[in-house]
């Protein structure tokens, strides 16, 4: 049987889409769902995402790590699919969907920019070296020196398999002052098991901790990643974060069909 997909990136977070609306993709088969992701067996991404019909909104985003195993949300991955579904004519430039951590509303900007809704925080842990939140993926974040030449993928791991964590575990980013409303960062993404060009989930983590610890007060940050530029802005009202919107580039890379 032949799959067709579609391939898109976000600031180099990339990814399978695939059109599951007649619900023919084998969603329990974590194989194949590993295999399509593998960078020398199959079409190679850091998640695969089906885009499925809801009765509510547009779509339902279902999301898996490239081990295969389906996770909760992924920013980037939920940008991409936005794109996606306006070249299926799901959708036009704005949107409200469906994901694991619930509903979130989305804008196409004329340039390709995708803007979107992520959902809100009432809960910062803050230590005195490194704070935790999650911001619909589970994310540790902490302050590093040397961010260019730190071993984001053992340190990463360390800290991901960590008692701390336990067995859900947890995404690591390491982050560098730049200056009052600008951070740049790097990701260890759990499910993937190394270092992410980027991951959209992470720099909202980032931009919400650096305000929560006192790093900035603005809220409107930018944030350099290893594949690009994101932008995370919000809204402080008492101890949350509401109006959470995460913008950057999403980007159709190609499309093909694999045999399966
Ligand atoms: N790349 C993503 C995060 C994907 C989920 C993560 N690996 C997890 O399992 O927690 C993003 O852009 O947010």
């Amino acid at each position: 049987m032949k799959i067709t997909f579609n391939k898109y990136e976000g600031t180099g977070n990339d990814f399978v889409m695939i059109d599951n609306r007649n619900g023919f993709f084998p969603k329990n088969n974590t194989k194949l769902i590993e295999k399509l992701c593998d960078r020398r067996f199959g079409i190679g991404g850091d998640g695969l995402i089906l885009l499925e019909s809801d009765n509510d909104t547009d779509f339902r985003m279902v999301y898996y790590n490239s081990d295969g195993n389906e996770s909760s949300m992924c920013g980037n991955g939920g940008r991409c699919l936005v794109a996606f579904a306006k070249s299926l004519n799901v959708i036009q430039n704005d949107t409200d969907f469906i994901a694991t951590d619930g509903p979130h509303h989305a804008s196409i900007f004329e340039n390709g920019t995708v803007s979107l809704g992520m959902k809100e925080v009432d809960f910062v842990k803050a230590e005195s070296d490194y704070v935790f939140l999650n911001t619909g993926s589970p994310h540790h974040v902490m302050m590093v020196e040397d961010l260019e030449n730190y071993d984001v993928k053992t340190i990463g791991a360390q800290i991901r398999y960590s008692d701390l964590y336990g067995k859900p575990g947890t995404n690591v980013n390491f982050v560098k002052q730049i200056a009052d409303n600008h951070f740049a960062l790097r990701t260890y993404e759990r499910g993937v098991e190394d270092e992410t060009l980027s991951c959209g989930t992470g720099a909202t983590a980032v931009a919400i901790a650096m305000h929560a610890i006192g790093k900035t007060r603005a809220h409107h940050i930018y944030l350099d990643v290893q594949g690009g530029k994101l932008e995370v802005s919000f809204v402080k009202e008492g101890n949350k974060y509401t109006n959470v919107y995460l913008k950057g580039p999403a980007t159709f890379v190609f499309e093909g069909e694999m045999e399966w």
